[in-house]
């Protein structure tokens, strides 16, 4: 499956996923995460990770483990899905890695006590 046709690639031409959210390399996720250091769970995709931006921002990164039963194209999905939609009821993606073997999705952090308000609003 294709996400964008050939013709309007970016110029690098390294990727069929263009966001307009930010790009991380997999380096800066590492600072992000201090090295993948605390896992807060476990998803389809792989680990998800407890981090902080550079401005202090708490985020989940959730990285694609390469034993990950859920493929390349629908990390893609989720990615491009998310990117897209920003709606009150939906946690916020900020950004996103595909950096050569590595792919990673950056989201706001929602501790269980904030999903709970959130519910209750519904
Ligand atoms: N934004 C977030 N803030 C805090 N914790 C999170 C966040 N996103 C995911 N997590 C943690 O990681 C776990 C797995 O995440 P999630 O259920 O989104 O993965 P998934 O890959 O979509 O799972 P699956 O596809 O198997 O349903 C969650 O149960 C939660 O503990």
């Amino acid at each position: 499956m294709r996400f964008i046709p050939s013709h309007s690639r970016n110029r690098n031409n390294d990727s069929s996923l263009r966001l307009d959210n930010r790009r991380f390399t997999y380096k800066e996720l590492e600072a992000i995460t201090n090295n993948f250091q605390r896992v807060i769970g476990q998803g389809g995709f792989g680990e998800v990770y407890d981090g902080f931006l550079e401005d202090g921002t708490q985020v989940a990164v959730k990285l694609r483990s390469e034993s990950s039963a859920q493929g390349v194209q629908e990390f893609l999905v989720e990615a491009q899905t998310l990117a897209k939609i920003h709606h009150k009821h939906l946690v916020t993606m900020v950004g996103y890695c595909n950096d050569k073997e590595h792919m990673a999705l950056v989201y706001e952090y929602m501790s269980e006590g904030a999903l709970h308000e959130h519910l209750r609003g519904m």
